[in-house]
């Protein structure tokens, strides 16, 4: 037997809660970063830098905004934010090296001087 004081049912019932929500975000967060990876891939092709600080700053003001309307604290929002968006633009630098390092090797290739 344990030690342990038994946990009451209205703690596991809000674990359970949490559990969901820590799924959903999850899921929601696998969700953002299909759609930037698509991003990054776009920028790359079309010689756009990885980060957009005008965007951001957008971004930040209305979820500061959303924060303040659903009671969450604005700057956590925001560090929230800023984390996620950190990641995001080291993926797009490395998506945008990979572009690169493809098309020097597609011009490598093209080149009659290159030996096949
Ligand atoms: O919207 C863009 O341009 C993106 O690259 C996406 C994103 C984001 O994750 O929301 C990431 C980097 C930019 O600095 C701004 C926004």
């Amino acid at each position: 037997m344990s030690d342990l004081p038994e946990i009451p049912a209205e703690l596991r019932r809000l674990r359970g809660s949490i559990d969901n929500i820590d799924a959903a975000l999850v899921y929601l967060l696998a969700e953002r970063f299909k759609a930037t990876q698509q991003v990054g891939v776009l920028k790359a092709s079309r010689g756009l830098p990885p980060s957009d600080p005008g965007r951001e700053e957008e971004q930040v003001a209305r979820l500061r905004s959303l924060a303040h309307e659903a009671d969450l604290d604005p700057v956590f929002a925001e560090k929230f934010l800023a984390f996620i968006v950190e990641e995001v633009i080291r993926h797009h630098e490395a998506i945008a090296q990979d572009h690169a390092q493809d098309r020097a090797e597609d011009r490598a290739e093209d080149d009659p001087r290159t030996l096949a």
